[in-house]
Formats: structure tokens, C-alpha cells, sequence
């Protein structure tokens, strides 16, 4: 079964402050839109890059999940390390997710701008980030997704199926 990790890195969520809603945000967009079968593998983390680190390392190489989302921490406040922890980790970056994802945000959001959010490939993981709001994972997530199935597919992941009237994934030459 095909595992995706969701990791919410605050330190208010993590330390029961507030509930953490993005973690789940992620995961209802995740089950309207894949129709292949998948599990998610939820983690929630303080803003702390060596654990962010450590959590990415553990969820892409031993337990290998496809994909990992991470929500939060990509601003520019002190403790936002997210993108930092992310470049760490990856072998590659695919900085067009983040500017397709500031780009989209920028129609809800002035401040779409402030976050520095990335992603990268580690081994065959797909590593998105998202920011802290729970109101930006859908509108981050719906713009990148339909090229998320295809990079999956170039790093030797599972094959990802989409509900295509939810998102169309693009596979070219398909
Ligand atoms: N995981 C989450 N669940 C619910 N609400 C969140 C979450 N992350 C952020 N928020 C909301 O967005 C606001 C701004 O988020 P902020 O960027 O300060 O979060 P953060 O840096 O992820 O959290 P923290 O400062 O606790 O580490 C928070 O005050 C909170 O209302
Ligand atoms: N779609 C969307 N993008 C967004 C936001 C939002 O509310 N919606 N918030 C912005 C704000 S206010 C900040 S500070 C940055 C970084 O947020 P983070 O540190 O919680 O990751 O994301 C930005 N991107």
C-alpha cells in the first residue's frame, strides 16, 4: 500500500496549544482526490530542524512513503526552518512547486509572498511543503497536484491515480 507522510510542524500544534487542523486538511484532500490506495503516516513536530530533519529521513527511507507533505514553518519568523530541513535532506529541488504554490496563493493572500516553501526528492520520496494555515492546503495542494502523480513516477515511485473530476493528473505521452 502506498504511504504518504504528513508531517505538521508547529510548536503550538505539537505541544497541544491548539489542535493541529492542517495535518488533517491534508489528509481529506488527499482522500477526495487519490482513488489508488495509499495510507497516510501522520506526524506533529516542533519547529526544530535537526527533528525535521530526522522525521523526513524516517519517513522517506524506512518507511518509504511516495510522498511527504509538511505543513508550517515556512515563513520568516526565527523558528521557521521547514524549507532549511527540507534542502538538508533532498539530493534534489524542484522549485517550481514553490512558485507555482506563492503564485496561486497570491489570488487569496497578500502575504502569499512570505513563505518560503519548497519542495525536493529524497531517494524516491517527493517532499511538497505547505504553509501552517489550514485554509492554504487546498489551494497549494489543487495547483501542484496534477504533476504530482508524473514526478512520482520519474523517481521510481508507485503509480498515483487521481479522480480526474477532483484533479486531473497529467502524465505526458499518456
Ligand atoms: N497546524 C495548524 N493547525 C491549526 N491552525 C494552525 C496550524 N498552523 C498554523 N495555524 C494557524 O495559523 C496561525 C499562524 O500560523 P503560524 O505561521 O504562526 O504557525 P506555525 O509557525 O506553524 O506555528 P507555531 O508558531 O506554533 O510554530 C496560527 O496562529 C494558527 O491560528
Ligand atoms: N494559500 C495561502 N498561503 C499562505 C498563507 C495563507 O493564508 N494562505 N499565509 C501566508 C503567511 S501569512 C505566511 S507567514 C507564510 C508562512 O507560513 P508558515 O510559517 O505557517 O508556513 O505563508 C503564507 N502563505
Amino acid at each position: 500500500m502506498t504511504k504518504i507522510g504528513i508531517v505538521t510542524i508547529s510548536d503550538r500544534a505539537s505541544a497541544g496549544i491548539y489542535e493541529d487542523r492542517s495535518g488533517p486538511a491534508i489528509i481529506a484532500f488527499l482522500a477526495e482526490t487519490l482513488v489508488s490506495p495509499w495510507e497516510p503516516v501522520a506526524r506533529v513536530i516542533a519547529d526544530e530542524q535537526a527533528l525535521i530533519e530526522e522525521t523526513l529521513i524516517d519517513l522517506a527511507d524506512r518507511i518509504g512513503c511516495a510522498l511527504i507533505c509538511t505543513t508550517g514553518g515556512t515563513g520568516p519568523a526565527e523558528r521557521d526552518v521547514t524549507p532549511e530541513a527540507t534542502e538538508a535532506v533532498c539530493r534534489k529541488m524542484m522549485p517550481g512547486f514553490g512558485e507555482l504554490m506563492r503564485q496561486e496563493s497570491l489570488k487569496y493572500v497578500p502575504t502569499a509572498i512570505l513563505s518560503r516553501q519548497t519542495a525536493g526528492i529524497r531517494g524516491a520520496s517527493l517532499i511538497v511543503n505547505l504553509p501552517g494555515k489550514p485554509a492554504s492546503i487546498r489551494q497549494c495542494l489543487q495547483a501542484v497536484f496534477p504533476a504530482v502523480p508524473y514526478c512520482v513516477d520519474l523517481i521510481g515511485g508507485p503509480r498515483l491515480e487521481t479522480d480526474s473530476a477532483v484533479c486531473k493528473a497529467f502524465r505526458p505521452g499518456a
